[in-house]
């Protein structure tokens, strides 16, 4: 039969008809002839998204929450360059009626060319030192960057000289100064900071987003959110930010010092007369197709009333649909709040273009975000924000101005260093811990002790293993860049029955798990008994037992026990047994016409004619020529994740299992 292989998808089919036509292009590719094979993957991969969009689209019915947001505005442009949002001088009295009525402002000449160039010159320098092969100045290396984690480095706070300098500049302390009630009536104040009303600034990161307008894969993803438990900042929940330490307090404690400076802004609590602010310092101009901050104007008026209309934290704490907006919960009580990318509220928000040497500083309440950059310029921009210390009781205070000596070492302390840090004694600082020395297994009993305290819940959960391999140790485990790539291959096969080969302390497991339809399982597999505990511990603690099992052993001792076929096995064992795997997969009946094969670790040796069992290049081969399999692959940052799809009776086996045993199950 001739191939339909019209790249032409016509608009306005219905989910059934897009399904079909889906699942005849998946069958077309394996029966095509190899001049057209790739023509015909190009089709299944534009039906694909054509399906996709359709089933969003047929999901969507009216929320009661969307009466409640605000009006569309027009900000109001500068008089001199309507390309840029209006902007204040520091001592304009305009500033703060402007920051009551929109939720935000931006002041500026802030700082002057020479610090914003000195903090430009101070983040490439971190990239390159970060990044091996990376020149500033040479466009050709620029791919090296990556653009998950919205252009920011991997430390939750950046201690750096002239990132520190910006903490305690006057003019940055001055925009603070201005938009921050002042605190009254603050009895006993005992506190590193000389006055309540001192102006603490919080420690937090950078960010650099590539031009993107010809390189689509240097953009970075789009996003509305707000940076507090919404039902914490309202008192509905408890928060716990006065409990924070900043600092590992003894092995075994999940308080990493520079996770504190990011609870301590997730975890605040509206109070009587004192507003949480959020702010970006930027570096060079920033025009609307640059990619950055963006903001719906007026959403802090109408806060309390959206947050009525949502009900129970409870109802919102997962996302289930692709329309459902949800509630992370993270340490202290704190979280963020997600908003769906079809949430009408998108076309409220607004892109604030602002100059170089600008602070933009917005009410925490504003629901804001970020545009991916599609112009020729870069964005460079680092976060800055800042609280009364009068906030914070004494406990809090004089740990926290302890940790920030402690992580600023040596540098500079200028003027106000006193009132933006505190002035721990000497005296006071803990003596240092002894580093302990960790073997794996320790590394790994620890990595889930931390897990184990983290919210009982699958996105805490992933959030705490991430945490723990930036902030303390690294695991070996998928991680979100290439998780992501996999959560794909799940949404895009709803899978009834999953199989994973290698679990280890469970992350990938979670991750499966937590898209699982009701109904549906997976089996997850580890060769060492310890990690299979740990997994299993992991499975319970994120309330995934219902959905997913692990089990000791390897895919030859267990195969007796397991009913295939599965439609998604995730193969993250050891890449020299994967192209032997698959094969015995295949002979065992495991795997049919549209099973997904997802495997990790592929083309880290980085050589595009490698054909070595070892590396993992003799099983990338094998799903891309064999016929057997339509295969994708997508870069991490070390390397790669494959993604198969098996094509009709191309995938079954051509050799004869060896389990003996498979009958009594099939
Ligand atoms: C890279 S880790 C798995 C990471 C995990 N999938 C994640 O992303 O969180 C590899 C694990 O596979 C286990 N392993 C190695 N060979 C195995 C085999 N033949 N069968 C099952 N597990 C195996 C190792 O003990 C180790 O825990």
């Amino acid at each position: 039969m001739p191939c339909d292989v019209s790249l032409d998808i016509p608009d306005g089919l219905s989910v059934p008809e897009l399904e079909g036509l889906y699942n005849a292009a998946l069958r077309q590719v394996a029966s095509a002839a190899a001049a057209e094979k790739r023509r015909c993957g190009e089709r299944v991969a534009l039906l694909g998204k054509a399906l996709r969009a359709a089933k969003r689209r047929s999901e969507r019915t009216e929320r009661p929450e969307w009466s409640t947001y605000p009006e569309l505005v027009a900000l109001p442009r500068c008089p001199e360059d309507a390309r840029y949002v209006q902007s204040f001088g520091l001592d304009d009295a305009q500033a703060v009626d402007f920051f009551q009525e929109y939720g935000f402002v931006v002041f500026r000449d802030v700082l002057d060319a020479q610090e914003c160039e000195a903090t430009v010159a101070e983040i490439w320098a971190s990239l390159e030192e970060r990044t091996p092969g990376l020149r500033r100045q040479d466009r050709e290396t620029w791919h090296l960057l990556s653009s998950e984690r919205y252009g920011l480095p991997e430390e939750q706070a950046v201690f750096t000289p002239q990132i520190v300098a910006n903490r305690q500049n006057p003019r940055v302390y001055a925009a603070l100064d201005a938009v921050l009630p002042r605190m009254h009536h603050i009895e006993d104040f005992d506190s590193p900071h000389p006055d309540p009303n001192s102006v603490v600034v919080t420690q937090d990161r950078w960010c650099l987003y590539r031009p993107g307008r010809s390189e689509e894969s240097w953009r970075t993803a789009e996003n509305l959110h707000l940076d507090v438990n919404p039902w914490t900042y309202a008192g509905l929940k408890a928060t716990e930010i006065e409990s924070l330490r900043y600092g590992c307090a003894g092995f075994g404690d999940h308080r990493f010092p520079l996770q504190d400076f990011r609870a301590e802004l997730t975890a605040v609590q509206g109070k009587e007369g004192v507003q949480h602010v959020q702010g970006v310092l930027n570096l060079i101009d920033n025009l609307e197709e640059d990619g950055g901050t963006r903001l719906v104007p007026g959403f802090h008026h109408c806060f309390h009333g959206w947050l009525e209309a949502l009900g129970d934290m409870d109802q919102n704490l997962a996302q289930s649909g692709q329309q459902d907006n949800w509630v992370l919960r993270r340490a202290a009580g704190g979280g963020s709040f997600k908003f769906s990318n079809l949430d009408p509220i998108h076309q409220l928000s607004r892109r604030v273009p602002l100059r170089g040497g600008s602070f933009l500083l917005w009410n925490q309440l504003l629901v804001h975000g970020s545009c991916a950059n599609r112009s020729e310029n870069f964005r460079i921009a680092q976060f800055i924000t800042g609280f009364r210390a009068g906030e914070m009781t004494p406990g809090r205070s004089w740990a926290r101005a302890r940790a920030v000596r402690r992580l600023c070492g040596a540098l500079p302390r200028q003027k106000l260093a006193p009132h933006v840090f505190g002035e721990a004694e000497e005296a006071d600082e803990p003596r240092p811990e002894p580093e302990r020395e960790l073997g794996a297994r320790d590394r790994q009993s620890w990595a889930c002790e931390v897990v184990l305290q983290s919210p009982g819940e699958p996105e805490a959960v992933l959030q705490a293993f991430e945490d723990f391999h930036v902030q303390c140790r690294p695991l070996l485990q998928v991680g979100p860049v290439k998780g992501r790539h996999l959560d794909a291959a799940v949404r895009r096969r709803r899978p009834r029955r999953c199989l994973e080969l290698g679990s280890f302390l469970g992350y990938s497991a979670v991750r499966i798990a937590r898209l699982l339809d009701d109904g549906a399982f997976l089996y997850t597999i580890e060769q060492d008994a310890d990690n299979a505990a740990r997994t299993a511990a992991t499975l319970e603690h994120a309330g995934l037992t219902g959905k997913a099992t692990a089990l000791c052993g390897t895919l030859q001792t267990l195969q007796c026990q397991l009913e295939g076929p599965f439609e998604l096995i995730f193969l993250d064992h050891s890449k020299a047994l994967y192209l032997d795997e698959i094969q015995h997969l295949e002979a065992l009946g495991f795997i049919e016409d549209g099973t997904t094969v997802v495997a990790d670790n592929i083309g880290g040796c980085n050589r595009g004619d490698c054909r070595r069992v070892s590396c993992g290049c003799a099983y990338a081969r094998y799903v891309r020529s064999s016929g057997r399999y339509v295969s994708e692959f997508f870069w991490g940052s070390r390397d790669g994740i494959e993604v198969s799809v098996a094509q009709g009776r191309g995938c079954q086996a051509t050799r004869s299992a060896d389990s003996g045993c498979r009958s009594a199950f099939a």
